[in-house]
């Protein structure tokens, strides 16, 4: 897939109405919550329960799952490493666009490339990129395997598969790491807590407030 822009004298068009205007109207912050991990890690399934829980308290979120768009606006993508940076690269404009729309996106992708999710994170000012590693063990999400694929996997009936035959590079430092604790996965809706908890801690549940300073004239 060719990353050379083919775009020449395009210009900028800037609307008088900003994100600041539309974080006010919804009494939040327009963030992106990237949730990366193995295929069966249960990235799909946190997603829908922070957007359940988000939407239970009255904020504006979506969800961009990798299966899901490739239904539509990924169609024409597969599993090859170069596919999967450009599947990573649009999903993260996509994010992009939600966020200054003021929502909470929830985007919940494999995404194994390091360098791709950092280069969503780079799209973002730093603080308004949340990547949560849901970090479990290969032999866990195996065992999930609710579609089937670890076992064709296993078998050579589907080559390039992440974790098998694909690589998977975990987060160096992400804001948040899920993991099993004693052996046991918390279940989604404490997962799901713990997110809320720390987008609520980092004031995104509420709109920005302009910092009034006391100046004397
Ligand atoms: N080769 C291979 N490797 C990994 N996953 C595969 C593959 N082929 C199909 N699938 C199915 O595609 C889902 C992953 O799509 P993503 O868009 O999240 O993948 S990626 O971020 O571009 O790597 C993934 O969904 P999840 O299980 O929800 O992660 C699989 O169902
Ligand atoms: N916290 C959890 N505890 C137990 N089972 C879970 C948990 N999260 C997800 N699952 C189950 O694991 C399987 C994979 O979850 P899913 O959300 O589809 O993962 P992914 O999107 O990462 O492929 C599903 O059958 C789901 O019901």
């Amino acid at each position: 897939m060719s990353s050379v822009a083919n775009s020449t004298n395009i210009f900028w068009h800037e609307c008088p109405i900003g994100k600041v205007d539309r974080e006010k109207l919804l009494n939040q912050q327009g963030c992106v919550v990237w949730i990366t991990g193995l295929s069966g890690s249960g990235k799909s399934t946190l997603a829908c329960s922070l957007d359940r829980q988000l939407h239970s308290r009255g904020k504006l979120s979506y969800v961009l799952d990798g299966d899901n768009l490739r239904h539509g606006l990924n169609k024409n993508l597969g599993f090859s490493p170069e596919h999967r940076v450009e599947n990573i690269r649009r999903v993260g404009e996509v994010a992009k666009l939600f966020a200054d729309a003021g929502l909470i996106c929830i985007a919940s992708l494999i995404s194994p490339y390091r360098k791709d999710r950092d280069a969503c994170r780079a799209l973002l000012s730093e603080e308004n990129f949340i990547e949560v590693f849901l970090n479990m063990p290969l032999e866990l999400c195996e065992g999930r395997d609710p579609k089937g694929l670890y076992k064709l996997a296993r078998a050579g009936k589907i080559k390039g598969f992440t974790g098998i035959d694909d690589p998977y590079e975990p987060p160096l430092s992400c804001e948040i790491e899920l993991q099993q604790k004693d052996g046991i996965c918390p279940t989604p809706t404490e997962m799901a807590g713990e997110v809320v908890t720390y987008l609520e801690d980092k004031g995104y549940l509420i709109a920005h407030h302009p910092v009034i300073t006391n100046q004397l004239i």
